[in-house]
């Protein structure tokens, strides 16, 4: 498969995507969104493929959406081709767990581009902002609704309506990123953790992913209850019998996800 502004590889079992869009911060136009959702879905298709790493460049992840390519747009435009949520969301409808590993820029459609992902790892350079208001709009990609759930209500407000900045520090403290690595060694290390989790059972790990995501979308009670079905159903896993064997053997498991 050849792309113009993505470059897809595959290092063992991780399928690495790289926006490719430099002299435009990998501003986020129709065409790339297309070519993501195919490389997404390709990899997440390939049984050979356990994590997903997505990242941008040392610059940009992605400076958002591309405001040139959308600029004339019209409410009728907009409202009819349901702009954003068709094509834009494509990232979360994967079992694969993808990790988005950023430095430089992630503002606006870019931002909420990594927070669609399972989990973000910043390089100390990075930057996170949702600056649509400065540019005459609003978040419309989830920003309000997920950066509200990562960082809470008063961070997300003042950075939704200032179009604020906040550096990798601030990211981490407020629960944005889940760690922060120097620049120089941010893909290495998102390869490294990706590899990690590519070894493991595949069915335990799409449980995993399943049930954490639950939690943003339901009661306590009701995440509790799913949580539990699916974790009975990994004992019905010869990988559970081989995890649980393999620890009371002081061995290493051979997961054969199944
Ligand atoms: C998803 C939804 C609903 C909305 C959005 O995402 S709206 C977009 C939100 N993002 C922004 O408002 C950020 C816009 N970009 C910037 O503020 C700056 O470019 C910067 C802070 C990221 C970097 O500034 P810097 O001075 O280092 O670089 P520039 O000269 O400004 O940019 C280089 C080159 O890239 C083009 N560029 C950057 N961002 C975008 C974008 N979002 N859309 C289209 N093009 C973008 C910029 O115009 C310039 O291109 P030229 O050299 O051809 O002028």
């Amino acid at each position: 498969m050849s792309f113009d502004m993505i470059l897809t590889e595959t290092r063992g079992a991780v399928g690495l995507i790289t926006l490719n869009r430099p002299k435009a911060m990998n501003a986020l136009c129709d065409q790339l969104y297309t070519e993501l959702g195919v490389a997404l879905h390709a990899f997440d298709d390939d049984p050979a493929i356990g994590c997903i790493v997505l990242t941008g460049s040392e610059k940009a992840f992605a400076a958002g959406a591309d405001i040139k390519e959308i600029q004339a747009k019209t409410f009728q435009d907009v409202y009819a081709e349901e702009f954003i949520t068709k094509k834009w969301e494509e990232v979360t409808k994967l079992r694969t767990p993808v990790i988005a590993a950023v430095a430089g820029y992630a503002l606006g459609g870019g931002c909420e581009l990594a927070m669609m992902c399972d989990f973000i790892l910043a390089a100390d350079t990075a930057k996170f902002g949702q600056p649509e208001i400065t540019i005459g709009t609003i978040p419309g990609a989830g920003g309000t609704q997920r950066l509200t759930r990562f960082v809470g209500k008063s961070k997300a407000m003042e950075m939704v309506l200032t179009g604020r900045m906040i550096d990798a520090v601030e990211a981490e403290r407020s629960g944005l990123v889940s760690r922060i690595v120097p620049a120089a060694e941010l893909l290495e290390d998102a390869l490294r953790t990706a590899e990690k989790i590519a070894a493991f059972s595949r069915p335990v790990v799409y449980m995993a992913k399943e049930a954490t995501n639950r939690a943003y979308e339901t009661t306590l009670a009701e995440g509790v209850r799913f949580e539990r079905r699916l974790f009975h159903a990994s004992f019905a896993l010869e990988d559970q019998k081989e995890g649980m064997a393999a620890f009371a053997e002081k061995r290493k498991p051979n997961f054969k996800n199944r």
